[in-house]
Protein backbone atom coordinates (compact mmCIF):
# COMPACT_ATOMS: atom_id res chain seq x y z
CA UNK A 1 0.00 0.00 0.00
CA UNK A 2 1.24 3.51 -0.77
CA UNK A 3 1.28 6.25 2.03
CA UNK A 4 0.29 10.06 0.99
CA UNK A 5 0.29 12.38 2.90
CA UNK A 6 -1.70 15.91 1.95
CA UNK A 7 -0.38 18.94 3.99
CA UNK A 8 -2.55 22.48 4.21
CA UNK A 9 -0.18 24.81 5.37
CA UNK A 10 -2.42 27.41 6.55
CA UNK A 11 -4.82 25.54 8.57
CA UNK A 12 -4.69 25.68 12.02
CA UNK A 13 -4.36 29.11 11.46
CA UNK A 14 -0.35 28.22 10.45
CA UNK A 15 -0.26 25.82 12.72
CA UNK A 16 -0.39 22.60 10.75
CA UNK A 17 2.67 22.93 8.85
CA UNK A 18 4.97 23.20 12.20
CA UNK A 19 2.70 20.11 13.29
CA UNK A 20 3.79 18.51 9.77
CA UNK A 21 7.09 19.13 10.41
CA UNK A 22 7.52 17.30 13.64
CA UNK A 23 5.16 14.77 12.95
CA UNK A 24 7.28 13.93 9.47
CA UNK A 25 10.54 13.18 11.42
CA UNK A 26 8.84 10.19 13.52
CA UNK A 27 7.83 8.41 10.02
CA UNK A 28 9.92 5.12 9.73
CA UNK A 29 8.17 3.52 6.58
CA UNK A 30 8.12 5.35 2.60
CA UNK A 31 5.80 8.11 2.19
CA UNK A 32 4.78 10.66 -0.51
CA UNK A 33 4.01 14.14 0.30
CA UNK A 34 2.04 17.28 -1.08
CA UNK A 35 1.75 21.03 0.97
CA UNK A 36 -1.07 22.63 -0.32
CA UNK A 37 -0.76 25.64 -2.71
CA UNK A 38 -4.69 26.61 -2.53
CA UNK A 39 -8.61 26.19 -2.07
CA UNK A 40 -9.00 23.25 -4.50
CA UNK A 41 -5.99 21.91 -4.58
CA UNK A 42 -6.24 19.09 -2.07
CA UNK A 43 -9.37 18.35 -4.32
CA UNK A 44 -7.06 18.07 -7.05
CA UNK A 45 -4.23 15.89 -5.74
CA UNK A 46 -6.66 13.48 -4.70
CA UNK A 47 -8.09 13.64 -8.43
CA UNK A 48 -4.63 12.98 -9.37
CA UNK A 49 -4.30 9.72 -7.57
CA UNK A 50 -7.03 8.51 -8.46
CA UNK A 51 -5.17 7.28 -11.61
CA UNK A 52 -2.87 5.05 -9.77
CA UNK A 53 -3.95 1.20 -9.19
CA UNK A 54 -2.48 0.10 -6.30
CA UNK A 55 -4.02 0.75 -3.06
CA UNK A 56 -2.96 4.52 -1.00
CA UNK A 57 -3.38 5.26 2.24
CA UNK A 58 -4.81 8.98 1.92
CA UNK A 59 -4.10 10.97 5.36
CA UNK A 60 -5.21 14.36 4.94
CA UNK A 61 -3.04 17.19 7.31
CA UNK A 62 -5.54 19.46 8.35
CA UNK A 63 -9.14 20.72 9.05
CA UNK A 64 -12.58 20.20 7.94
CA UNK A 65 -11.87 22.38 4.58
CA UNK A 66 -8.96 20.30 3.93
CA UNK A 67 -10.67 17.13 4.49
CA UNK A 68 -14.30 17.74 2.84
CA UNK A 69 -11.49 18.21 -0.19
CA UNK A 70 -9.70 14.81 0.01
CA UNK A 71 -13.52 12.93 1.14
CA UNK A 72 -15.25 14.24 -1.92
CA UNK A 73 -12.86 13.63 -4.68
CA UNK A 74 -12.42 10.51 -2.91
CA UNK A 75 -15.78 9.42 -3.71
CA UNK A 76 -16.61 6.28 -5.55
CA UNK A 77 -12.55 5.44 -5.52
CA UNK A 78 -12.55 2.22 -4.19
CA UNK A 79 -8.29 1.69 -4.05
CA UNK A 80 -8.57 5.30 -1.61
CA UNK A 81 -8.35 4.56 1.98
CA UNK A 82 -8.56 7.80 3.81
CA UNK A 83 -8.20 9.29 7.38
CA UNK A 84 -6.50 12.74 9.00
CA UNK A 85 -4.28 13.92 11.29
CA UNK A 86 -6.37 17.11 12.74
CA UNK A 87 -4.31 20.12 12.54
CA UNK A 88 -6.73 22.79 11.49
CA UNK A 89 -8.81 24.86 14.01
CA UNK A 90 -12.11 23.08 14.68
CA UNK A 91 -11.80 19.61 13.73
CA UNK A 92 -14.81 18.14 13.41
CA UNK A 93 -13.91 15.64 10.89
CA UNK A 94 -11.90 13.93 13.83
CA UNK A 95 -14.58 13.80 15.56
CA UNK A 96 -16.46 11.18 13.44
CA UNK A 97 -14.08 10.05 10.85
CA UNK A 98 -10.76 7.81 11.35
CA UNK A 99 -7.73 10.29 12.40
CA UNK A 100 -4.45 8.69 13.76
CA UNK A 101 -2.35 10.33 16.45
CA UNK A 102 0.86 9.41 15.68
CA UNK A 103 3.23 7.46 13.08
CA UNK A 104 2.54 4.01 15.68
CA UNK A 105 -0.83 4.19 15.06
CA UNK A 106 -0.22 4.43 10.92
CA UNK A 107 1.89 1.45 11.49
CA UNK A 108 -0.54 -0.37 13.01
CA UNK A 109 -3.34 0.31 10.39
CA UNK A 110 -0.83 -1.05 8.26
CA UNK A 111 -0.10 -3.84 9.16
CA UNK A 112 -4.08 -4.92 8.40
CA UNK A 113 -5.54 -2.49 6.01
CA UNK A 114 -9.68 -2.33 5.86
CA UNK A 115 -11.76 0.42 4.76
CA UNK A 116 -15.14 1.42 5.97
CA UNK A 117 -17.70 3.02 3.21
CA UNK A 118 -19.12 6.03 4.11
CA UNK A 119 -21.59 8.98 3.48
CA UNK A 120 -21.19 12.02 2.17
CA UNK A 121 -23.47 14.68 1.57
CA UNK A 122 -24.54 16.60 -1.39
CA UNK A 123 -25.97 20.03 -2.11
CA UNK A 124 -26.73 22.00 -5.30
CA UNK A 125 -27.21 19.93 -8.67
CA UNK A 126 -24.58 21.14 -11.30
CA UNK A 127 -22.72 22.82 -9.86
CA UNK A 128 -23.03 20.46 -6.60
CA UNK A 129 -20.70 20.49 -3.82
CA UNK A 130 -20.51 18.00 -1.44
CA UNK A 131 -19.93 18.09 2.37
CA UNK A 132 -18.36 15.58 4.99
CA UNK A 133 -19.60 17.46 8.09
CA UNK A 134 -22.37 19.30 7.36
CA UNK A 135 -23.81 22.35 5.54
CA UNK A 136 -26.32 24.98 6.09
CA UNK A 137 -27.63 28.58 6.09
CA UNK A 138 -27.99 31.41 8.11
CA UNK A 139 -25.88 32.62 11.31
CA UNK A 140 -23.28 30.10 11.95
CA UNK A 141 -22.84 30.88 7.95
CA UNK A 142 -22.57 34.60 8.28
CA UNK A 143 -20.21 33.84 10.82
CA UNK A 144 -18.06 32.53 8.50
CA UNK A 145 -19.01 34.81 5.54
CA UNK A 146 -17.82 37.97 7.62
CA UNK A 147 -14.32 36.19 9.19
CA UNK A 148 -13.52 34.76 5.43
CA UNK A 149 -14.21 38.98 4.24
CA UNK A 150 -12.21 40.40 7.01
CA UNK A 151 -8.96 42.30 7.19
CA UNK A 152 -9.33 41.88 10.97
CA UNK A 153 -9.03 37.51 10.87
CA UNK A 154 -5.57 38.27 9.06
CA UNK A 155 -4.73 40.72 11.31
CA UNK A 156 -5.26 38.76 14.39
CA UNK A 157 -3.80 35.56 13.06
CA UNK A 158 -0.76 36.84 12.59
CA UNK A 159 -0.52 37.50 16.38
CA UNK A 160 -1.88 33.72 17.04
CA UNK A 161 -5.53 34.93 17.75
CA UNK A 162 -7.68 33.60 15.29
CA UNK A 163 -10.13 31.72 17.44
CA UNK A 164 -10.58 35.13 19.13
CA UNK A 165 -11.35 36.67 15.72
CA UNK A 166 -14.37 33.97 15.72
CA UNK A 167 -15.60 34.75 18.81
CA UNK A 168 -15.40 38.50 18.05
CA UNK A 169 -17.91 37.65 14.71
CA UNK A 170 -19.77 35.57 16.83
CA UNK A 171 -20.89 38.39 18.90
CA UNK A 172 -20.98 40.89 16.29
CA UNK A 173 -23.12 38.74 13.97
CA UNK A 174 -25.40 37.80 16.92
CA UNK A 175 -26.52 41.91 16.84
CA UNK A 176 -26.69 42.55 13.06
CA UNK A 177 -27.92 38.94 11.72
CA UNK A 178 -31.95 39.46 10.51
CA UNK A 179 -33.84 35.96 10.47
CA UNK A 180 -35.66 34.74 7.57
CA UNK A 181 -38.39 32.58 6.77
CA UNK A 182 -37.73 29.15 5.69
CA UNK A 183 -39.64 26.27 3.06
CA UNK A 184 -38.68 22.80 3.64
CA UNK A 185 -39.59 19.89 1.93
CA UNK A 186 -38.89 16.58 2.74
CA UNK A 187 -40.75 12.97 1.78
CA UNK A 188 -43.64 15.01 0.36
CA UNK A 189 -44.33 17.06 3.05
CA UNK A 190 -43.44 21.00 3.56
CA UNK A 191 -43.11 22.67 6.72
CA UNK A 192 -42.73 26.54 7.01
CA UNK A 193 -40.81 28.28 9.74
CA UNK A 194 -40.69 31.92 10.72
CA UNK A 195 -37.68 34.16 12.73
CA UNK A 196 -35.23 31.40 11.70
CA UNK A 197 -31.96 31.79 12.80
CA UNK A 198 -30.58 28.44 11.05
CA UNK A 199 -30.49 25.95 9.64
CA UNK A 200 -28.04 23.11 9.12
CA UNK A 201 -28.09 19.85 7.28
CA UNK A 202 -25.67 17.34 9.44
CA UNK A 203 -24.05 14.11 8.11
CA UNK A 204 -22.73 13.57 11.15
CA UNK A 205 -23.26 14.90 14.62
CA UNK A 206 -20.27 17.59 15.55
CA UNK A 207 -20.38 20.99 13.72
CA UNK A 208 -18.72 24.51 14.46
CA UNK A 209 -15.68 22.84 16.18
CA UNK A 210 -17.16 20.89 18.87
CA UNK A 211 -21.08 21.34 18.68
CA UNK A 212 -23.25 18.68 19.07
CA UNK A 213 -25.92 20.66 16.47
CA UNK A 214 -27.25 16.76 15.65
CA UNK A 215 -26.73 13.92 18.10
CA UNK A 216 -28.18 11.40 16.11
CA UNK A 217 -26.41 11.17 13.03
CA UNK A 218 -24.35 8.53 11.56
CA UNK A 219 -22.28 8.42 8.67
CA UNK A 220 -23.24 4.72 7.86
CA UNK A 221 -26.87 4.99 7.87
CA UNK A 222 -28.08 6.71 4.65
CA UNK A 223 -29.30 9.68 5.79
CA UNK A 224 -28.97 13.25 6.72
CA UNK A 225 -30.44 15.23 9.36
CA UNK A 226 -31.84 18.88 9.32
CA UNK A 227 -31.99 21.06 12.56
CA UNK A 228 -33.89 24.33 12.45
CA UNK A 229 -33.05 26.97 15.35
CA UNK A 230 -35.81 29.54 15.26
CA UNK A 231 -38.60 32.03 17.28
CA UNK A 232 -35.49 31.99 19.53
CA UNK A 233 -34.78 35.91 21.49
CA UNK A 234 -31.17 37.09 20.90
CA UNK A 235 -30.10 36.31 24.59
CA UNK A 236 -31.89 32.84 24.68
CA UNK A 237 -30.24 32.12 21.48
CA UNK A 238 -26.46 32.15 23.81
CA UNK A 239 -28.44 30.08 26.27
CA UNK A 240 -29.13 27.39 23.69
CA UNK A 241 -26.04 28.01 22.39
CA UNK A 242 -24.72 26.87 25.42
CA UNK A 243 -26.16 23.86 25.50
CA UNK A 244 -24.87 22.46 22.03
CA UNK A 245 -21.97 21.12 23.04
CA UNK A 246 -23.31 18.27 25.14
CA UNK A 247 -26.55 17.63 22.22
CA UNK A 248 -28.59 18.83 25.15
CA UNK A 249 -30.84 22.01 22.70
CA UNK A 250 -32.71 19.48 20.80
CA UNK A 251 -34.77 20.00 24.60
CA UNK A 252 -36.02 23.46 23.57
CA UNK A 253 -39.21 23.75 20.86
CA UNK A 254 -37.10 26.42 19.25
CA UNK A 255 -34.91 23.59 18.21
CA UNK A 256 -36.74 21.14 15.22
CA UNK A 257 -34.82 18.09 13.70
CA UNK A 258 -35.78 16.24 10.83
CA UNK A 259 -34.24 12.89 9.13
CA UNK A 260 -34.39 11.88 5.78
CA UNK A 261 -32.73 11.41 2.87
CA UNK A 262 -33.54 14.72 0.55
CA UNK A 263 -34.76 18.11 1.96
CA UNK A 264 -35.33 20.87 -0.66
CA UNK A 265 -34.92 24.34 1.30
CA UNK A 266 -36.34 27.73 0.31
CA UNK A 267 -35.42 31.09 1.61
CA UNK A 268 -37.38 34.14 1.87
CA UNK A 269 -34.33 36.74 1.44
CA UNK A 270 -30.96 36.28 0.50
CA UNK A 271 -28.95 34.03 3.59
CA UNK A 272 -25.36 33.42 4.04
CA UNK A 273 -24.63 29.54 2.83
CA UNK A 274 -21.49 26.99 4.38
CA UNK A 275 -20.46 24.32 3.28
CA UNK A 276 -18.67 22.10 6.10
CA UNK A 277 -18.27 25.12 7.98
CA UNK A 278 -16.36 27.37 4.56
CA UNK A 279 -17.84 30.58 3.24
CA UNK A 280 -20.10 29.10 0.29
CA UNK A 281 -21.72 32.50 -0.76
CA UNK A 282 -25.55 33.18 -0.72
CA UNK A 283 -28.40 31.03 -1.06
CA UNK A 284 -31.01 33.24 -3.78
CA UNK A 285 -34.34 33.77 -2.23
CA UNK A 286 -36.83 31.47 -4.06
CA UNK A 287 -33.74 29.41 -5.61
CA UNK A 288 -34.45 26.16 -3.44
CA UNK A 289 -31.32 24.50 -2.06
CA UNK A 290 -31.20 20.52 -2.52
CA UNK A 291 -29.46 18.97 0.16
CA UNK A 292 -29.33 15.00 -0.20
CA UNK A 293 -27.20 12.15 0.05
CA UNK A 294 -24.80 11.48 -2.28
CA UNK A 295 -25.29 8.14 -3.98
CA UNK A 296 -21.30 7.27 -3.89
CA UNK A 297 -19.42 6.98 -1.04
CA UNK A 298 -16.36 7.08 0.02
CA UNK A 299 -14.39 4.86 1.81
CA UNK A 300 -12.34 5.32 5.23
CA UNK A 301 -9.27 3.79 6.56
CA UNK A 302 -10.86 1.54 9.39
CA UNK A 303 -9.01 1.85 12.61
N1 LIG B 1 -1.93 27.00 0.48
C1 LIG B 1 -3.17 27.41 0.78
N2 LIG B 1 -3.44 28.75 0.90
C2 LIG B 1 -4.66 29.19 1.27
N3 LIG B 1 -5.72 28.37 1.52
C3 LIG B 1 -5.52 27.04 1.42
C4 LIG B 1 -4.23 26.49 1.04
N4 LIG B 1 -4.35 25.16 1.01
C5 LIG B 1 -5.64 24.85 1.34
N5 LIG B 1 -6.32 25.98 1.59
C6 LIG B 1 -7.73 26.12 2.04
O1 LIG B 1 -7.72 26.41 3.43
C7 LIG B 1 -9.04 26.20 3.89
C8 LIG B 1 -9.05 26.05 5.39
O2 LIG B 1 -8.40 24.86 5.76
P1 LIG B 1 -8.96 23.89 6.89
O3 LIG B 1 -10.43 23.98 6.98
O4 LIG B 1 -8.35 22.56 6.66
O5 LIG B 1 -8.29 24.51 8.20
P2 LIG B 1 -8.99 25.29 9.40
O6 LIG B 1 -9.98 26.27 8.85
O7 LIG B 1 -7.88 25.80 10.25
O8 LIG B 1 -9.68 24.11 10.18
P3 LIG B 1 -11.24 23.82 10.56
O9 LIG B 1 -12.03 23.90 9.28
O10 LIG B 1 -11.19 22.43 11.12
O11 LIG B 1 -11.61 24.87 11.54
C9 LIG B 1 -9.53 24.99 3.15
O12 LIG B 1 -10.86 25.19 2.72
C10 LIG B 1 -8.57 24.87 1.95
O13 LIG B 1 -9.25 24.86 0.72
Amino acid sequence: MEIVFIINPTAGNGAAIRKWRKFSETIDFPFEQFITRSPGHAFQIVEQLKARTRKILVIGFGGDGTMREIAAAAAGAELLFIASVPAGSGNDFARSFSCFSSTQEISRFLANPKGLLTDIGQVGVQPEQLFASSSGIGFDAAVAHAVNRSRTKLWLNKFGLGKLAYLVFVVMTLFAFKKFGLTIESSGTVYHYEDVWLATVSNQPYFGGGMKISPHSSVYDGQLELTVVHRLPRLKLLAVFGTVFSGSHTKFPEVVQFSGKHFLITVDRPVPHHVDGDDAGMADAQEPLEFYVSATQWQQAKL
